[in-house]
């Protein structure tokens, strides 16, 4: 069942005008109802963004690629962005690089401009977007930068101990993946990353998802939150002539 709650115009008053954000004034949010939980679906003429949050190794990466098979997401990592930066040799290569291997988190201007760049580039009007906001100053700055919000954020919730285990089989040759980086990147996911979890948590935004089992068991406690947007998010992006007036 749909219903149209409200206008979104709020979203971006105080924000740039972007690919994301023009016209956004006159369409509304809908809401649809499933037995297990209310999802909101997204704004017309923006894009359906959702945020892939977890800790290092709780398997964000594994999951985006079943989301984008099962439902035609463009995946963006945060983290791909920072290391193919690195790769190409750009001035910022160096430092994400020594950021990257202490276990910090890089500069968000830096991060949230590869992420527009990235958004722009592409046609898709659904985006994963994995391993971002990692910190409140994140999250400003993309709504800022963006000017638009998530629609949906999922937590993979993972115990410490599970994930320093996966991250050293991980075997894909990233400087982060040693027990030294991996400590460090889980003080700070501890220090900066649970503001922002509480604020979507408290936003009504945060989907929480256990994430021991297999990548398969997983994918099926994740499948429910897309499933019933499936047809909206097949047909009615960016704008349909059915249900968007
Ligand atoms: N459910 C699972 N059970 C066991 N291993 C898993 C599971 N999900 C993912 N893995 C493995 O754990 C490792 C980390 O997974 P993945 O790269 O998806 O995590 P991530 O959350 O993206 O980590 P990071 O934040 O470091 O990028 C990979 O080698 C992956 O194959
Ligand atoms: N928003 C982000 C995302 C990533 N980074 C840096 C720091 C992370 O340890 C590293 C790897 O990211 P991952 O592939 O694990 O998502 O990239 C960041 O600074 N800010
Ligand atoms: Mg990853």
């Amino acid at each position: 069942m749909w219903r149209r709650v409200a206008s979104v115009s709020h979203l971006f008053s105080h924000s740039k005008s972007t690919k994301f954000n023009q016209g956004a004034s006159t369409f509304k949010i809908w809401e649809t109802f499933t037995s297990e939980s209310e999802i909101p679906t997204p704004s017309k003429g923006s894009p359906f963004i959702t945020f892939v949050l977890g800790g290092p190794g709780s398997g964000k990466g594994t999951q985006c690629a079943k989301i984008v098979e099962a439902f035609g997401f463009t995946h963006v990592s945060a983290g791909d962005l920072l290391r193919r930066e690195i790769a190409s040799g750009s001035a910022y290569g160096s430092v994400i690089l020594s950021t990257i291997r202490e276990g910090k988190i890089v500069p968000s201007q830096v991060t949230v401009e590869l992420i527009q760049k990235e958004m722009e580039s592409n046609d898709n009007y659904k985006f994963l977007i994995d391993g971002f906001p990692r910190s409140e100053e994140n999250r400003k700055a993309f709504e800022q930068t963006i000017g638009a919000e998530p629609d949906v954020v999922l937590f993979f919730d993972c115990p410490e101990q599970e994930m320093v285990k996966r991250v050293l089989n991980r075997n894909q040759g990233r400087v982060d993946d040693n027990i030294d980086t991996i400590k460090k990147r889980l003080e700070i996911f501890d220090e900066l990353n649970w503001p922002v979890i509480n604020y979507y948590s408290q936003r009504g935004k945060l989907h929480k998802i256990n994430a021991v089992g297999t990548v398969d068991e997983i994918f099926e406690k994740v499948r429910p939150i897309f499933a019933p947007l499936r047809y909206i998010l097949l047909f009615c992006y960016p704008v349909c002539s059915i249900c968007c007036h």
